[in-house]
């Protein structure tokens, strides 16, 4: 008798047997999630299952209801029988009696468990394209799919109709039957956790009604409505009669619409719009039929330097002012723009920001793509993923950072560099020289002209030792070095923000208090997380001490490797290390290294006693 578990999914056998539930012998490969629908949905809460909360469905883990009475059953008499003692607490558990083959001898049909998910899996940011496929690949469901990738976002699409296309125009156009559209609508919705919907080509009144019922019956976090009525080429991709279901019933659940200013001026019974002034009134038009925002794109305005967007929230009109890119690849920017607002969104973004988020990167795309030859029409498609070439990326190298090296993590202190009367170069040179794995410079008095001369320096000594520098806070001292990476706290600049500057190659670390945090460490893309102040410390004014337990629910939560730091010394580093916490990597040390008059000594006696300490274990 037992479950067949693994560490992410678990396969096994469940049996009702009238109002309590008994496990029974587990069956399948541990691993398998099977894709149909569960018919019973329970949450293993350490010690018993318990129905499902709407705490759980924050944790954004598939949760399926189907069988209400089921659940209320499993929780009215949670069984004694079910000991999964490797399952982790907060584990959703989804069964179902669809067998594959009925198993003999039993008097009632076993719920086979279909798949387990930890509330701590890390959620994967999830859009859901709605749209039709080009088979040029520049627009559409393929656009769609590259623009949420480059952004770091998952993309399930649901395809309206098969165009042939390509950078000359629109050749044909096979609309998907309206009741597959649901089929696939209902397949993605209801098993895959999507924050986001964003609808493109949407070529019938039929289609828009379907996905109108879809998103009631699976409401999502946020819905993004690109009006997409006529292609670049000119040519019809949604019929005309559906601008009056598109306004009367899409836009009202939608949270942005986002018209060029010829859908705009067809939305609105193709009044002429010329001006800023015209994009304005249209904005206000359209939002009285029921989004929560407008974007109205002036892109194809002529006659202008700039690419002006009016983005307008109910209230407030605000100018997003972009450079126009002199390009013919623009073929997709406006699937290209609503998909990366999608998945700003599903990141978390507030409006606004996913908007200007979503600006910035389709200027980005068409600046790196204006001389890419695709095809021989007027419209080439651009570069979603552009940034895989642009020089941090590309360097041939691998990203560079090894967990371990995490394990004795010295960082400066420019106070204490004073007081001892060394500079930042002799006090790298030296912790390097006791054995340090890494280094950051935490320099919060230097001037920056100073500073920058210093880490060039450290550059220098670490490059050639094989020791990663880091910087903390100062992003831009990082660029100008070119440090390994750089360390940043929760009130610096996000490790999203630190990603998209320094490229994947470089090492990132966040400062993290909470599971929360650590999450979003792990979100934005860091590699590391810093967890204290474990002891109290003199060195950080103001820093809370987390102690033991504070430490350890952070690493429990982390899906990053952790490194300890605040008040350790050589006579606590131990006990830190002993705690046995698998991805907790190494302690990160200012005084007990720096406040010290010989800290090539003070490092190698420290790291002497960490790795006894570590073989030991
Ligand atoms: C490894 C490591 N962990 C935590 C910190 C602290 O960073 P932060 O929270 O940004 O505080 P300041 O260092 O900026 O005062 C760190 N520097 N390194
Ligand atoms: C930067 C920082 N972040 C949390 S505690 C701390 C200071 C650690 O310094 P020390 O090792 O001297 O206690
Ligand atoms: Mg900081």
């Amino acid at each position: 008798m037992g479950f067949a578990v693994s560490t992410t999914a678990h396969v096994s056998a469940y049996t009702s047997t009238g109002p309590s539930l008994q496990a029974s012998v587990g069956s399948g490969a541990p691993g398998r999630i099977r894709p149909q629908p569960p018919d019973l949905a329970v949450v293993w809460d350490g010690s018993q299952l318990r129905p499902l909360t709407d705490k759980d469905r924050h944790q954004r883990v598939n949760i399926f209801t189907r069988h209400r009475m089921a659940m209320a059953s499993a929780a009215a008499a949670p069984p004694q029988a079910v000991h999964p003692g490797r399952v982790p607490s907060s584990t959703l558990l989804l069964f179902s009696r669809r067998l594959p083959r009925p198993p003999p001898r039993r008097r009632r049909r076993p719920y086979r468990l279909l798949a387990a998910a930890s509330a701590r899996e890390m959620p994967w940011p999830h859009v859901l394209t709605v749209a039709g496929s080009d088979s040029g690949g520049g627009a559409g469901v393929q656009a769609d799919i590259k623009a949420c990738a480059a952004r770091g976002a998952y993309c399930s699409s649901v395809v309206t109709a098969v165009t042939a296309q390509n950078t000359v125009g629109v050749q044909g156009i096979h609309v998907v039957p309206e009741e597959f559209i649901r089929e696939q609508l209902n397949s993605v919705l209801s098993d895959m956790s999507v924050d986001v919907v964003k609808t493109g080509m949407l070529p019938s009144i039929g289609v828009v009604k379907v996905l109108c019922e879809s998103l009631k019956k699976f409401p999502v976090k946020a819905l993004v409505v690109d009006p997409v009525m006529v292609s670049t080429s000119g040519d019809t991709l949604s019929e005309s009669s559906t601008i009056s279901v598109y306004r009367d019933e899409l836009f009202a659940m939608a949270d942005i619409v986002t018209p060029n200013v010829k859908e705009a001026s067809r939305l609105l019974g193709n009044v002429p719009l010329h001006t800023i002034s015209d994009m304005r009134s249209a904005a206000e038009s359209i939002y009285k039929f029921g989004p929560k925002y407008v974007l109205v794109k002036g892109g194809d305005m002529p006659e202008s330097s700039e690419a002006i967007d009016i983005f307008f929230d109910g209230k407030e009109f605000v100018e997003l002012h972009g450079h126009r890119i002199q390009t013919r690849n623009t073929h997709g920017t406006g699937c290209t723009l609503a998909s990366c607002i999608a998945s700003e969104l599903a990141k978390g973004a507030t409006m606004l920001h996913a908007v200007q988020v979503a600006k910035n990167f389709v200027e980005s795309a068409l600046l790196h793509s204006r001389d890419l030859i695709i095809g021989n029409g007027p419209q080439g498609p651009f570069d979603h993923l552009f940034k895989l070439k642009c020089p941090p990326y590309n360097v041939g190298s691998q990203p560079s950072f090894k967990p371990d090296q995490l394990f004795l993590y010295a960082v400066t202190d420019s106070r204490m560099n004073k007081k001892w009367g060394r500079s930042i170069k002799e006090a790298v040179q030296a912790a390097i020289e006791g054995g340090a794995t890494v280094v950051q410079l935490r320099e919060k008095d230097s001037e920056t002209r100073e500073f920058l001369e210093a880490a060039k320096a450290c550059m220098e000594i670490c490059k050639s030792s094989g020791v990663p520098l880091l910087i903390n806070d100062r992003v831009d001292i990082a660029l100008a070095c070119d440090a390994d990476g750089v360390h940043v706290g929760q009130s610096d600049m996000s490790a999203g923000e630190v990603r998209e500057l320094l490229g994947p190659g470089k090492i990132i670390g966040v400062s993290c208090k909470t599971p929360a945090q650590a999450q979003q460490a792990w979100n934005d893309g860091a590699d590391y997380i810093g967890c204290g102040g474990v002891f109290p410390t003199s060195t950080k004014a103001n820093n809370p001490t987390l102690g033991f337990d504070g430490l350890k629910t952070v690493c429990l939560a982390s899906k990053l490797p952790v490194v300890a730091i605040g008040g350790i010394n050589a006579s606590n580093a131990g006990s830190v290390m002993e705690l046995g916490l698998p991805n907790l990597k190494g302690v990160a040390v200012v005084s007990a290294l720096f406040d010290r008059q010989c800290v090539a000594t003070e490092t190698r006696s420290l790291k002497s006693m960490l790795i006894n300490t570590c073989s030991r274990a």
